[in-house]
């Protein structure tokens, strides 16, 4: 139970996230943020986490809500609960702290982290990051990673099913 404990402590809330931040700017530690449905966990999270884990002191992770993800990913998803996709990224070494956002776009989450590094993988422009500008305009920096071809969500769903269809 003990360990469980650990991992969940670093699932925040945007009061207690604030809180946190504070805490770490007094020590002048950086902070990387990045964000995503993080559906199913795959190579290619793994590596666009520990890439963005490297940028900063700390790396905070935004993930969209059950709610926000059914939007953006279809009715079928997500596969995996909210609480369950927060507990497998903060059980990650390399991930300081999780927080779920409801909105379809985590800009009011980036806009309260400002970030000093943001970070998303190759699928995305600096022109389509969303946060990107006032990150920029707070001094921060957008860090854009290369995709790990082969691997998506998608992909194993449609793999899975195919497999057992
Ligand atoms: N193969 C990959 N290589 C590197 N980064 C990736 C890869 N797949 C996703 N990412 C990054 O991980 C984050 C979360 O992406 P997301 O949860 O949409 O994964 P996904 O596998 O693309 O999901 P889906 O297939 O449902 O769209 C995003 O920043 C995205 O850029
Ligand atoms: O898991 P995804 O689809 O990579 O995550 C989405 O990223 C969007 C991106 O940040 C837009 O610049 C974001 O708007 C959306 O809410 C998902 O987090």
């Amino acid at each position: 139970m003990k360990a469980v404990n650990a991992i969940e402590k670093k699932i925040f809330t945007l009061p207690q996230l604030r809180s946190q931040l504070a805490s770490w700017r007094v020590t002048n530690k950086t902070i990387a943020f990045t964000n995503g449905c993080f559906d199913i966990l795959h190579e290619g999270h793994i590596f666009s986490l520990s890439q963005a884990a490297k940028e900063a002191d700390y790396l905070v992770v935004g993930i969209n809500s059950d709610s926000s993800t059914k939007r953006l990913k279809g009715p079928e998803r997500p596969v995996n609960h909210e609480h369950s996709r927060a507990l497998l990224l903060a059980s990650l070494a390399i991930v300081d702290a999780v927080v779920v956002f409801e909105e379809d776009t985590p800009l009011e989450l980036i806009r309260a982290v400002l970030p000093d590094v943001l970070v998303k993988g190759g699928d995305y422009t600096i022109e389509t990051i969303v946060g990107s500008k006032e990150v920029i305009a707070n001094g921060g920096r957008v860090v854009i990673n290369p995709i790990v071809e082969g691997f998506s969500t998608t992909g194993i769903i449609q793999q899975i099913k195919s497999s057992f269809s």
